[in-house]
């Protein structure tokens, strides 16, 4: 069983770095932690880094998870290969531009890129943003997975993860407490569904709801509040047509193994309590 303790960072790839980092920075609220030739790294938490735009292809992005220490991560990659997966281990050049110790890539069954990685960089830096949106941290991932049952067998028998709820066939899964850290969403091909970062309250999701629509950018579903994890979110379109949610007040599940994982409606009562309704693909159509 691969051991994952959390979700540590997301990598998109972009035709535009300069537009991608002032929506980073001046829409979505983060820190510029860092700037390397054709890449720039942002601070979300106390973390070096959480996310990373490069000059790119679009479709070229990458999720990952942190293991334990570098026998673990030699364990996983063998055990990824033995079924079947083709896994790269992370070169000097490439744990660098990573802030971590070491990293294995590979495609989950859908086609997504993974890397397994260990000792992400911290600092002993708090994160502040130039604009002051609340955010307390990257929390979650939305992967889209072609098939929902395969690849909730993936992430629950070979990795760690347990299901916390289920949207239709979409499942929440959680790594620790929290009560999902990635969750697979039914869609037509591979890809990050939507990347979610903390905020401190309600205040934080309301006044972001002004202000991202006063900024010309797109509110694709909410403020709601999801009957799963209980959190009031808030979703909207960020570069390339990125799927960015704020949420506050996600569950955390701590009697583990008593909980059972409750199924919902695949339909906008199944991810919004108050009646909003999605406008986000993967959230609409269940079916692929
Ligand atoms: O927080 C949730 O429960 C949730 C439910 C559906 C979709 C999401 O993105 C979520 O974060
Ligand atoms: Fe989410």
């Amino acid at each position: 069983m691969i051991e994952l303790n959390d979700v540590v960072y997301c990598r998109l790839g972009t035709t535009d770095l300069a537009g991608a980092e002032w929506y980073a920075t001046n829409i979505l609220g983060l820190e510029v932690s860092d700037r390397r030739r054709g890449a720039v790294y942002f601070k979300s938490d106390s973390r070096a880094h959480t996310l990373c735009y490069f000059e790119g292809d679009p479709e070229d992005q990458a999720t990952a998870f942190e293991l334990g220490r570098k026998e673990d991560l030699h364990a996983a990659g063998a055990a990824l290969e033995a079924l079947g997966h083709r896994v790269h281990y992370g070169s000097r050049a490439e744990c660098e531009q990573r802030f971590v110790r070491e990293f294995i890539r590979f495609n989950d069954p859908t086609g997504n890129t993974i890397e397994f990685v260990v000792r992400p960089e911290a600092t002993g830096q708090r994160y502040h943003g130039t604009r002051d949106a609340g955010i307390t941290g990257f929390s979650h991932v939305g992967l889209c997975t072609t098939d929902a049952e395969r690849d909730e067998l993936f992430w629950t028998t070979v990795c760690n993860a347990r299901v916390s709820d289920r949207i239709g066939d979409a499942p929440l899964m959680r790594l620790g407490t929290i009560h999902h850290s990635i969750a697979l969403f039914p869609f037509h091909k591979a890809g990050i569904q939507h990347i979610n970062h903390q905020v401190g309250g309600t205040d934080d999701i309301q006044r972001s709801f002004n202000f991202v629509q006063d900024n010309q950018v797109n509110v694709t579903f909410g403020p709601g509040r999801h009957p799963t994890s209980s959190a009031e979110f808030l979703y909207f379109t960020g570069p390339e047509g990125m799927t960015f949610e704020y949420s506050t007040g996600v569950r955390e599940i701590h009697d583990e193994p008593l909980w059972r994982d409750r199924q919902f409606h695949f339909a906008p009562k199944g991810f919004c309590h108050w009646g909003a309704a999605p406008r986000i693909a993967a959230f609409e159509d269940g079916s692929i």
